[in-house]
């Protein structure tokens, strides 16, 4: 996949768009008619509902424009995507103020900013390694006023030591198994990933439990959230770490540490470690 990390500087923007894009979600609008708001939308978003409805429009229109959402996505933009991500709010119980959360792979802010409308108490971070995606992701959050959000222009596993949160979300970024790889360096102790899954999660999660026992996990999942409410309920696989992980049970480890760093100084003119994950990435319109 590219770029990697070496390549795409981590912005680390709060509404800057990034120079290499489009300095507005405006700069390439789709002629597509913007769904109606279902009811339910009201009970996942309270008094949010407004911004809610303006994200869906900025979807329907450069989300689309700039490809970041297939065009025949657009009536099922509440459905399939802002409500069925927004809901996924529910398995993160409210601790006051600015509670961490980081979005892996969050391509058109979903779940990332569906989540950060839905719940002001929680701080987002998107990370996302596409220049062209972040640079409409910072122009959208500007555009929306959201000042809990920061948009990160990188690989997950670049910023392992950089930042961390008891909660990381993803939907359509990879087999939880890789998914695991690359975020759960991003969790604090006890911290819990959310994978937003299709139907067959329960069968992804009995194959891939060995591997992430393996990997630090002490506990996961799956829960099927918004039964009484969305057309489509959302299905969760929630992976908990415990204490602490070992990271040299992860490939994917960036050499980011004192002590790879001491590592490559000792290995004479040995290449070094590369930070090219393994693994593939599912990238292209959602
Ligand atoms: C299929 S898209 C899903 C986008 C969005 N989450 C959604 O559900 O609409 C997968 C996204 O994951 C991103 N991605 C792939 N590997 C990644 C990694 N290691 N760290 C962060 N993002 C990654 C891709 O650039 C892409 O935007």
């Amino acid at each position: 996949m590219t770029p990697g990390p070496s390549t795409v500087p981590d912005d680390s923007s709060s509404g800057a768009a990034s120079s290499a894009e489009p300095s507005s979600p405006g700069a390439a609008s789709a002629d597509v008619a913007v769904p109606p708001t279902p009811p339910a939308a009201e009970a996942v978003f309270g008094d949010r509902l407004g911004l809610a409805e303006e994200f869906v429009r900025v979807l329907a229109d450069t989300g689309i424009g700039h490809g970041l959402i297939g065009p025949r996505e657009a009536p099922r933009l509440w459905d399939r995507h802002v409500l069925n991500c927004a809901i996924a709010h529910v398995a993160i119980p409210r601790h006051g103020e600015g509670q961490e959360v980081i979005d892996v792979g969050s391509g058109a802010g979903l779940p990332g900013l569906a989540l950060a409308i839905a719940r002001p108490d929680l701080h987002l971070h998107l990370v996302e390694p596409l220049a062209r995606r972040t640079g409409w992701l910072s122009g959208t959050v500007a555009e929306l006023g959201l000042a809990n959000v920061t948009v990160h222009t990188a690989r997950a596993e670049s910023l392992w030591d950089r930042i961390s949160a008891p909660w990381v979300t993803a939907r359509a970024v990879s087999t939880i198994v890789q998914l695991a790889e690359w975020t759960l360096p991003l969790l604090q102790p006890h911290g819990t990933l959310l994978a937003l899954k299709g139907s067959r999660a329960r069968e992804e999660l009995a194959q891939g439990r060995t591997a992430l026992t393996r990997l630090g996990a002490v506990d996961a999942s799956v829960l099927e959230l918004g039964t009484d409410l969305l057309e489509e309920p959302t299905t969760l696989l929630t992976v908990t770490i415990g204490d602490q992980l070992d990271r040299r049970r992860f490939r994917s480890r960036p050499p980011s540490s004192a002590g790879s760093a001491r590592r490559r100084g000792d290995r004479r003119g040995g290449a070094r470690r590369g930070s090219t994950p393994t693994g593939g990435d599912r990238r292209g319109p959602s």
